[in-house]
């Protein structure tokens, strides 16, 4: 691999850049990236062998559908969904009280790295009650916006969900977007107030916003201490009493909804699956109705929380199934299982998600192309919310476009591929994906729609050939305390959003919703409503549509040549003033090294904003040379060959890794003050790992 010296400094660079960010969002930054080896140690537990061969098998008979529970766990983020799920799972004997069990839930690396909740997963809970014995299926979920659509799945597998509420922030944004999810699902909802213990708690207070902003009685609120384990159990009961148990027909054939799966590279596909109706067993032949092929099943269980192999699952349960998939492409979300010869009407499967931002992914290495193929394949499995679009660059080669909910879904994501695939990645800067209705008969033939959607800014259609730009627009939720009202409704008129509405949830706390152009809020939105709210206003946002807009294509030019990896979109008010931030984030991002460069913003060709910079220069294979046998005697092997490779670093977005490779032409110096005109005809990769 090329090394640089002097590389480290540009991954540290990145990473603080990013712990900046994380900690600005309230979020743990992660921890620098483990080496090769200590990635295999941190990966999943070993499926090697099958469970079958591990436990004593469960009959899931003995708990009949009235004795069975299905719920989820939502709240706002760090709420603390995933300490409830521990004392739930310790209290039922699932997980052993005296160890010091922390989120137990949380199995990925990049969960437990950065605190938060990325997956929703299961867990069914064994519980005697009033002399019957209770089967709860619990579905911890996360609570980020960008993760919501984890939340909406996991919403089609219950009947109930608990909505905790920290009893010190009180109701805050994704507590009322996921309040919604669950009430248009006409699911039963028990508020929680959790965290009572807290030196500021004021329960009373919470129990009232939950009156007024939901609608539900106070009296129905439970007070608890997920970390002291306070009134927990009480929360048992009333998924008991309150949550109704799944309307389900064990006697009619066998319809499975497929609500997660992951992939395993000794035993295949493994579908975690809600029984809508019938039985399901070892060696029943299924049949998919995504793919119509036949599968027999080897194994089915429930998750406790590991897997727990079982005799057979009955309609109202919820477990794993396990059916000889060898290919990520066979096991879909959303699709329905059914016994073979005993067709069923399809269940309702999902909606697919909307992506938000899409960023250019490309292999750090060409040859790394089909294994990083592969991983993504893999992973997508895992997080259905991600699209992926074949894609190419000059510099980068060849690639995909991916699409994702948000920006902490695309760090996530990429995180996860090295964590859990060694994948190394080169992200370009994200976009949002615009709209253009094409003008001319000729452009809609060729195109074959009249409305295109752009998700590469290199792509988008000259003003010539459209009559309009479409935006997307999302509807925002903040909530926050009084005092910052002015500054936030300042805020949100800089970013060209509309204010819906405004209502007071309290006495002294406001909940403003305005429409928000999508690309106003993607990038740095959040961190600036933090920062000028002390951190105290919370943020939500949901798809809104499109709306027309002024926008314009920006071309970033390194000494007069457009680099097509950092060509934006912008709003024709705001192109003057993104022109100067982004060559001035260019210029702060490439090292001063030892010759001019001219960082130029343009709108066609007019230049609207420029920055220098002094670059380093080099041929390929001598990176580490140069920077220590110094400039000159390298320099004279540039005029002979007059091919050099230029090495910056146009990837603004990076997260564990930065690389980047250009090609362009331009301007040498030879280290005695003159300055030699080049063309580039070849580059090379660089990682700084
Ligand atoms: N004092 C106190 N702290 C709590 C309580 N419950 C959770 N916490 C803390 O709150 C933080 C967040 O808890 P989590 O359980 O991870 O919250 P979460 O809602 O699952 O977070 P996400 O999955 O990221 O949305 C952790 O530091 C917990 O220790 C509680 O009852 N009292």
């Amino acid at each position: 691999m090329w090394t640089l010296a002097g590389q480290g400094c540009w991954r540290r660079c990145a990473l603080a850049a990013w712990a900046t960010r994380a900690v600005r969002r309230g979020l743990p930054a992660p921890r620098p990236a483990p080496t090769r080896g200590a990635a295999a140690e941190s990966k999943p537990p070993d499926r090697s062998y099958s469970s079958a061969d591990r436990k004593e098998k469960i009959d899931m008979s003995r708990f009949p559908v009235e004795n069975t529970r299905n719920f989820s766990i939502i709240a706002h983020v760090d709420h603390g969904k995933s300490t409830l799920a521990d004392r739930l799972l310790e209290l039922t004997g699932a997980i052993d009280k005296t160890k010091n069990n922390k989120q137990v839930l949380d199995k990925l690396q990049v969960e437990r790295e950065r605190g938060i909740t990325v997956k929703a997963q299961t867990a069914s809970l064994f519980y005697d009650y009033e002399g019957k014995q209770y089967l709860l299926n619990l579905i911890d979920t996360p609570g980020h916006v960008d993760f919501s659509y984890e939340v909406s799945r996991s919403l089609s597998a219950c009947q109930g969900v608990l909505l905790v509420v920290d009893a010190n922030e009180g109701i805050q944004a994704q507590t009322v977007a996921n309040f919604f999810l669950a009430f248009e699902a006409q699911l039963s909802v028990i508020p929680v107030i959790n965290k009572i213990d807290l030196k500021n708690a004021d329960p009373e207070r919470v129990e009232k916003q939950i009156e007024k902003v939901f609608d539900i009685p106070s009296d129905e609120c439970i007070k608890i201490s997920a970390k002291l384990g306070t009134n927990v159990e009480s929360v048992l009961q009333a998924v008991i009493k309150r949550i109704p148990p799944p309307k389900v027909h064990r006697k009619n054939p066998l319809r499975a909804l497929v609500f997660d799966s992951t992939f395993d590279q000794y035993r295949g596909v493994i579908a975690n699956v809600a029984l809508f109706d019938g039985v399901v067993s070892k060696g029943d032949k299924i049949v998919s109705v995504h793919t119509q092929k036949t599968y027999e099943v080897n194994e089915v269980g429930v998750l406790n929380p590991n897997e727990q192999p079982t005799h057979k699952l009955y309609a109202g349960q919820v477990g794993y199934l396990i059916a000889g998939m060898k290919d990520v492409t066979e096991a879909q979300i959303g699709d329905t299982l059914y016994l073979h010869k005993q067709p069923v009407e399809p269940l309702p499967g999902f909606k697919s998600a909307k992506p938000m931002v899409f960023a250019g992914m490309y292999p750090i290495d060409q040859s790394e192309y089909n294994n990083l193929k592969s991983a993504i394949e893999k992973l997508t499995l895992n997080d259905s919310s991600v699209t992926v679009h074949r894609d190419s660059s000059l510099a980068l080669g060849a690639g995909w476009r991916l699409g994702f909910l948000g920006l902490l879904h695309m760090e996530v994501f990429n995180q996860r591929l090295e964590q859990e695939y060694n994948a190394s990645v080169t992200l370009t800067t994200p976009t949002v994906p615009y709209k253009a209705v094409l003008s001319s008969a000729k452009l809609i033939k060729e195109y074959r729609e009249k409305e295109i959607t752009i998700i590469n800014p290199a792509q988008f259609p000259d003003k010539s050939k459209v009559t309009e730009y479409l935006e997307p627009i999302v509807l925002g939720t903040i909530i926050t305390p009084d005092e910052y009202t002015g500054k936030i409704m300042m805020l949100c008129q800089a970013r060209r959003a509309v204010q819906k509405n405004m209502m007071y949830i309290d006495q002294n706390r406001i909940m403003l919703k305005y429409l928000f152009p999508l690309n106003e809020i993607v990038v740095d939105f959040y961190d600036s409503l933090k920062s000028l709210s002390s951190g105290y206003a919370s943020f939500d946002y949901e798809d809104a549509g499109y709306q027309t807009a002024e926008l314009v294509k920006m071309d970033i030019l390194l000494n007069g040549n457009i680099v097509e990896e950092l060509v934006t979109v912008v709003h024709k008010d705001k192109a003057y003033s993104a022109g100067k931030a982004i060559c001035e984030r260019l210029k702060d991002s490439l090292p001063r090294q030892l010759f001019e460069i001219a960082i130029q913003a343009a709108l066609g060709s007019k230049i609207i904003a420029r920055e220098t910079n002094l670059i380093f220069v080099t041929k390929p294979g001598l990176y580490g040379n140069i920077w220590r046998k110094g400039w000159n005697q390298e320099n004279k092997e540039f005029q002979k060959k007059q091919e050099v490779l230029l090495v910056v670093s146009p990837v603004i977005w990076v997260t564990q890794k930065c690389t980047a490779k250009l090609k362009l032409s331009g301007m040498v110096h030879d280290g005695e003050g003159s300055i030699h005109s080049l063309t580039i005809s070849n580059y090379q990769k660089l990682s700084f790992s």
